[in-house]
């Protein structure tokens, strides 16, 4: 078990306010903010109601007793809890390894606070250095974004089931993992582009949506950076 991520994600539940909605992101890091959530909801009465990012998040969330809610019923989140596959100075992200980045980025998007868990190996100087952009992409289209992703200078792999075969999102898209060598070097315009690219459905950069970030190292020790 990474006593990073415990720490991170235990941190970050404590500074969930009472009486909140919230955003519930994906992931091991985010598994240890749950099960911290659930003992505050149970030992302070706490009273929060949350959105899931995925049916793994959901699952867990049904099984600790966390009270959730669906888009339907609301308009703006007040607190997100999510992981990181990689974070840099501006708090620029890669994130979607566990293939919830469509639904992290539409529930990032309607959250007042957005605050994310790490442990401080996520953090990077250059975007894209240690782990590959994934790209979500409607499967008819996947050739042709493959090809369209190739003349941006980007190689991408189709993602694999974790047993081999198809590997489908919660949505039903599959997932290109994009690798650029030596990094990605302009975030911003190649968020612009894959988001113009027909049969892209989201991509995993997340930029300008995190206001905050829980970060641990592997001895439990926790900083709390907020964003400037
Ligand atoms: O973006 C994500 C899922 O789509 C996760 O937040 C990201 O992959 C980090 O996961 P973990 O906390 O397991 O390292």
């Amino acid at each position: 078990m990474s006593q990073a991520k415990l720490a991170a994600g235990r941190r970050a539940a404590d500074l969930v306010p009472d009486r909140s909605t919230l955003g519930l992101g994906t992931g091991s890091t985010v598994r240890f903010f749950l099960e911290r959530l659930a003992e505050r909801i149970r030992d302070e009465g706490l009273e929060v109601r949350g959105v899931p990012t995925s049916i793994d998040t959901e699952t867990v969330a049904r099984e600790l007793g966390i009270p959730l809610v669906g888009l339907d019923e609301v308009d703006l989140l007040d607190f997100t809890v999510d992981g990181a596959d990689e974070i840099d100075a501006e708090y620029r992200m890669i994130k979607g390894g566990g293939g919830a980045l469509l639904r992290e980025k539409v529930v990032a998007s309607i959250s007042r606070r957005e605050v994310i868990v790490v442990g401080r190996d996520k953090v990077v100087e250059r975007l894209g250095t240690t782990f590959d952009l994934p790209v979500e992409v409607v499967p008819f289209a996947l050739p042709v974004v493959a090809r369209q992703i190739a003349r941006l200078g980007g190689e991408p792999r189709e993602r694999q089931a974790a047993g081999g075969g198809e590997y489908r999102t919660d949505n039903g898209n599959a997932v290109l993992d994009v690798h650029f060598e030596g990094g990605i070097e302009d975030p911003e315009a190649l968020e612009l582009t894959l988001a113009a690219t027909p049969g892209v459905v989201e991509c995993g950069l997340f930029l300008g949506l995190a206001d905050a970030v829980v970060i641990a190292d592997d001895d439990g020790t926790v900083e709390v950076r907020e964003k400037g």
